[in-house]
């Protein structure tokens, strides 16, 4: 079994002083994570979706996912104060309907345009490798700076990618490593930055382009476009 965690549990507070939170913010008079979700649920190879949403807008959620018939999800659960500990919570409201074996694909709700090859990539990844990371390969130069003033380096363009999503596991390796880090104290950005803290094998998959994340205010407003241009087949590689 496939199943699509979408975690959009944030408040959203890098959107400044919207009223919404970033993932009901709605163009054409729909909300963000329904766009994304619609990739899921219309993907052949997905079985299953949960979906992690600030407690105060499930109840919106209900509401917007019955008025859109979506089918295939299965759990809405509670968000935690952070990224990490919202997908912890949806990871463990999968114990009741996953197997070990079956694999996680782990969405940011607020990253709509994702595409079907992705999703088809990250599965075919994990069942050949046991990982995929969602990656871009990075176009412009990347700076280290260990106290945020001197540069202490600047790695190889050609060898640096930005994490992107889905980041997608065996069900039973990710659970168990979050359960770990939740004893351990541990809190990651993401789940690769979870792996890589304790040393796990990571596989690339690489992203298609404009696999945006709505994050700050102009976010929406490229993601306005981005989204026309493509209904409109206006430019070309979207
Ligand atoms: C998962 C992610 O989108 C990969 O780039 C990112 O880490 C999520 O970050 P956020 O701070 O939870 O928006």
């Amino acid at each position: 079994m496939v199943t699509a965690l979408i975690f959009a549990g944030g408040t959203g507070q890098r959107m400044n002083a919207s009223a919404k939170p970033k993932q009901f913010l709605e163009l054409h008079g729909k909300p963000i994570i329904l766009y994304t979700l619609e990739h899921f649920e219309g993907h052949p190879e997905i079985d299953n979706i949960v979906v992690v949403c600030l407690e105060s807008w499930i109840a919106e959620l209900k509401l917007w996912l019955k008025r859109y018939d979506f089918r295939k999800i299965t759990r809405i659960v509670a968000g935690g104060p952070t990224g990490h500990e919202s997908i912890y919570n949806g990871l463990k409201a999968m114990e009741a309907i996953c197997q070990s074996e079956d694999i996680v694909l782990i969405h940011d709700g607020v990253r709509p345009l994702i595409n079907k090859e992705l999703i088809t990539t990250n599965i075919a990844k994990v069942k050949e490798c046991g990982t995929a990371i969602t990656v871009e390969p990075v176009i412009e130069s990347v700076i280290y700076s260990e106290q945020g003033d001197l540069i202490n380096s600047v790695p190889e363009r050609g060898r640096m990618y930005v994490a992107k999503a889905p980041q997608s596991f065996r069900y039973g390796v990710i659970w168990k490593l979050h359960q770990k880090a939740h004893k351990d104290g541990i809190v990651a950005v993401d789940s690769a930055h979870l792996c890589n803290m304790y040393g796990m094998e990571l596989h690339m998959a690489i992203s298609p382009p404009n696999n945006m994340k709505i994050t700050a205010p102009a976010d929406y407003y490229i993601f306005r476009a981005l989204y026309e241009a493509k209904e409109n087949q206006q430019i070309l590689g979207i």
